[in-house]
């Protein structure tokens, strides 16, 4: 499990403390506008930023006490606008760093549509491309896990997606969470993908994590539009399924 005990930064950037748990199975949207303090909560879950008080720990023992290399088999973080420095083929940049064989890096690429890009260099790659092949590495990268849970942190990982493509990865990665033992938790600005997709949500505002809970509970219109300071609607929210939003007319 992965757990935030009271854990946060006294100083800039500035997160008040949390208490709680990224459990494996769900897949996790943390939502907020720009500058609430997503990002920053999402770097203390990878642990590579350690707060200032509290502990963030991985089986009841804190990240930093980790080694590098036991950590990343159960942790994968992907960053905003990650560009590799290198001209590697996706293949082998997918591969990179992750111990599970060829088919499985081949089933991952055919599953975000990577397949026909395998020799490509990643620097010839458009801006949706290269995102789904940081994912795919990430997500290679946690195979390599021979037991416990595993943890997929992904900042914005929809944002230079097509909508199509916005829900393959959507769905692959809500599948996964129901077929192993990985979390997902997933930074999004699409309330809507997060209300379709998302086990659980965490809303911040102004580095306070200001509600939790089932998107049903926590994406509605009323809670949400003086936050974002935009004008939004509820408009559908069938049994058991969070409310889908839209810009009011
Ligand atoms: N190293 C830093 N030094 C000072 N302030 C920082 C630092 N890193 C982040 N901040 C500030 O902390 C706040 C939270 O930043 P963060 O990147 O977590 O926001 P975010 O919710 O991910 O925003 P966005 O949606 O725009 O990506 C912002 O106001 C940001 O400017």
């Amino acid at each position: 499990m992965l757990t935030l005990d009271t854990a946060g930064f006294d100083s800039m950037p500035w997160l008040a403390p949390i208490d709680d748990q990224v459990r494996p199975g769900e897949l996790l949207a943390i939502v907020g506008p720009n500058g609430a303090g997503k990002s920053t909560l999402l770097r203390l879950l990878s642990g590579f930023q350690t707060p200032d008080q509290g502990r963030v720990m991985l089986d009841g023992l804190q990240l930093r006490q980790w080694s590098v290399a036991s950590l990343a088999k159960r942790r994968a973080l992907v960053a905003q606008q990650e560009r590799p420095a290198f001209a590697w083929p996706v293949r082998e940049l997918v591969a990179l760093g992750a111990q599970c064989g060829d088919d499985e890096v081949a089933d991952t690429l055919r599953e975000l549509e990577l397949d026909q890009l395998a020799s490509r260099s990643v620097l010839t790659l458009s801006g949706g491309e290269l995102q789904r092949v940081m994912i795919a590495r990430a997500l290679c990268q946690l195979k390599s896990a021979e037991k416990g849970a595993r943890y997929l942190l992904l900042d914005e990982p929809t944002s230079a997606l097509d909508i199509g493509q916005q829900q393959n990865l959507m769905r692959l990665l809500h599948r996964q969470t129901r077929h192993s033992e990985l979390a997902v938790v997933c930074v999004l600005h699409d309330l809507n993908l997060a209300s379709r997709f998302a086990d659980r949500v965490w809303l911040m505002h102004q580095g306070y994590r200001i509600d939790a809970g089932h998107p049903g509970d926590v994406l509605r219109a009323e809670l949400l539009a003086p936050i974002y300071r935009a004008e939004l609607d509820d408009i559908a929210c069938g049994d058991g399924e969070g409310a889908l939003l839209a810009i009011r007319r």
